[in-house]
C-alpha cells in the first residue's frame, strides 16, 4: 500500500518533532517547513495527503496558507495548530476550509485520531462517496443545491447548523452529513435536547460516576460519549437551558467531557451537529442563546427549505411515501389521483414533509378502494395572521402554564385515542418525535 505523506507546519522546533515522531509512528512520510513560503514550495513540488499548520509562523499567518491549499490544493486535509482557547480562530479556519483543529499543548491520542480521521476522509475522496441508507428524495434545483452542499460540508469536522422549518428534513440532513463523512463507521447519535428535562440533562448528556447523586447506583457513559468516533446531532439545540450551554461549550473548546462526579476532563472525538426551527440569532438577541455558543455551533450554516418552495418534488415524496404506506397496510394498489397530486401541489404545507406523510396515511385508512381522491386530503385551510383569534381559551384569573398544559394533553390524548394508543403514530401525527411524545406524557401524568 502506498505510503501516506504529510506536511508539518510549524517555525517551533519541539513541536514539529513531536508531530513529526508522532505521524511516523502510524506509518506516515513527514515533510516540515518552518514558514509559510517553504511550506507553498513544497506543496507546489509534492504530493501529500494531509497537512498541520501552526497560526502564527514568520512570514506571514497559518489562516493565509489554508486560503492557499483550498485555492491550489483542495484535495488536501488541512489541520490547524491554535493556541489554548484560541477557539476564535480556529473557527475562522474550520470557516475558510481547514479540516479540523488541535490546540496546543498537543494532546497525542487527540492528534492520533484526527490523523486517522484525515486520512480515511483523503481515501473515501478516491472513490465516490457510499450511498448512505437514507435518502433525500427531491429533484428541484433547493435540493440538488442541498445535496451539493451536504457532501462539501461531510468533508470538514466543523460543527454544522442545520435549520429550517419543522418537518423539513433538518434530521435526515444530519444523517446525510453523518453517512457521507469519515466518521460514518462511528455512531450517530441523536439527541432532541427539548425532550430531556432539565434536571436530567446533564447526567444524560455527561453521564455520571456511581454515587454522584442519590439514584446513581452505577457508572453512567453520558450520550456526548456514545458519539465518540462519531457524530453527536443535537436537535432543537434552542432548548437547551444555558447552564448546559454553557458545559456544551466547554466540550466543543477543550474538545473533552467531566461526567457528573468525575474529577478528570475526558478527551472525547465527536463531530457536532444541531439544528433547530428557531432563529438562532435572534434568541442570542433576546439573552436566551449563549452568543459565543451560536458562533461555534454555527461554523458552516445549512438551510433546510420549506417544501412549499419545491413543491416541484411532491410528487416523487407522494410515490414514496404510498409506496410505503401500501406495504405498511397490505395494499400494493395503494394510490393517489392526479387531483389530489394536484391539490397537494398548491398546497402550502406548515408542516412539511412530515405534514404530507400524515396527509397521505391518514388519507390511505379513510379513502374508498385503495384510492386517495381530493376529498380524503382533509388540509388545513390557511390561516391569515389578520384571521387568528385574538381571544384565547384561559379564562381570567387561570394561570396560562395550566391552561396551556390543558389544552397539550387534551390534543396527545385525541392523538392516542385516533392512532390506538400506539405512541410512534400519536407522535408522527402530533409533529413531535417519540421521545418527546413519552416525555410529555409523563410529564403531563396523562397514562
Ligand atoms: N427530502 C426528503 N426526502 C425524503 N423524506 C424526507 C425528506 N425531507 C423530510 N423527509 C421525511 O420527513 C420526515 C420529517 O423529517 P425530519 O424528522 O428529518 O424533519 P425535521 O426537520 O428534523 O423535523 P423537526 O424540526 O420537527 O425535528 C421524516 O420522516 C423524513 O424522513
Amino acid at each position: 500500500m502506498k505510503k501516506h505523506r504529510a506536511l508539518v507546519v510549524d517555525d517551533e522546533p519541539d513541536i514539529r518533532e513531536l508531530l513529526s515522531i508522532t505521524l511516523e509512528r502510524m506509518n506516515i512520510d513527514v515533510v516540515t517547513a518552518g514558514d509559510v513560503a517553504t511550506a507553498t514550495r513544497e506543496l507546489r513540488n509534492g504530493a501529500f495527503d494531509l497537512c498541520f499548520t501552526d497560526m502564527r509562523l514568520p512570514d506571514g499567518d497559518g489562516l493565509n496558507l489554508v486560503e492557499w491549499i483550498q485555492t491550489h490544493k483542495p484535495h488536501i486535509p488541512v489541520a490547524v495548530i491554535t493556541a489554548h482557547g484560541n477557539v476564535e480562530t480556529a473557527v475562522r479556519a474550520l470557516k475558510l476550509g481547514a479540516f479540523d483543529f488541535i490546540s496546543k499543548p498537543l494532546d497525542l491520542a487527540v492528534l492520533r485520531k484526527l490523523i486517522a480521521a484525515t486520512l480515511k476522509l483523503g481515501d473515501s475522496s478516491e472513490s465516490t462517496i457510499q450511498l448512505p441508507q437514507v435518502k433525500l428524495l427531491g429533484k428541484s434545483a433547493r435540493m440538488e443545491q442541498l445535496r451539493e452542499l451536504i457532501e462539501r460540508v461531510a468533508r470538514s469536522q466543523a460543527p454544522v447548523h442545520i435549520y429550517g422549518e419543522s418537518g423539513t428534513g433538518k434530521e435526515l440532513v444530519a444523517h446525510l452529513i453523518h453517512d457521507a463523512s469519515a466518521r460514518r463507521d462511528g455512531p450517530f447519535v441523536p439527541v432532541n435536547c427539548g425532550a430531556i428535562p432539565t434536571e436530567l440533562m446533564e447526567s444524560e448528556l455527561f453521564g455520571h460516576k456511581k454515587g454522584a447523586f442519590t439514584g446513581a447506583i452505577a457508572d453512567k457513559q453520558g450520550l456526548i460519549q456514545s458519539a465518540e468516533g462519531g457524530t453527536l446531532f443535537l436537535d432543537e439545540i434552542a432548548d437547551l437551558p444555558l447552564h448546559m450551554q454553557v458545559k456544551l461549550l466547554r466540550v466543543i473548546q477543550e474538545k473533552s467531557v467531566r461526567p457528573v462526579g468525575e474529577s478528570r476532563e475526558i478527551p472525547t472525538d465527536i463531530r457536532l451537529l444541531s439544528a433547530t426551527h428557531k432563529n438562532l440569532a435572534a434568541l442570542v438577541a433576546e439573552g436566551k442563546f449563549r452568543e459565543d455558543l451560536f458562533y461555534r455551533v454555527n461554523v458552516i450554516e445549512v438551510r433546510v427549505p420549506p417544501l412549499r418552495e419545491r413543491l416541484e418534488d411532491i410528487q416523487e415524496l407522494v410515490d414514496s411515501i404510498i409506496a410505503r404506506l401500501g406495504k405498511q397496510i397490505g395494499n400494493a394498489d395503494l394510490s393517489v389521483t392526479d387531483n389530489a397530486v394536484k391539490t397537494l401541489s398548491g398546497y402550502h404545507f406548515p408542516g412539511n414533509v412530515r405534514e404530507l406523510e400524515n396527509v397521505l396515511e391518514r388519507a390511505a385508512t379513510l379513502c374508498s378502494n385503495g384510492m386517495i381522491d381530493v376529498g380524503d386530503l382533509q388540509l388545513r385551510p390557511k390561516v391569515a395572521a389578520a384571521d387568528v383569534p385574538i381571544q384565547s381559551s384561559v379564562a381570567p384569573g387561570e394561570k396560562l402554564g395550566e391552561a396551556l398544559e390543558d389544552i397539550e394533553r387534551d390534543a396527545i390524548v385525541r392523538a392516542l385515542e385516533q392512532t390506538r394508543y400506539n405512541k410512534t403514530k400519536a407522535a408522527a401525527l402530533l409533529g413531535m418525535t417519540f421521545r418527546s411524545l413519552r416525555y410529555r406524557i409523563k410529564k403531563l401524568g396523562i397514562e
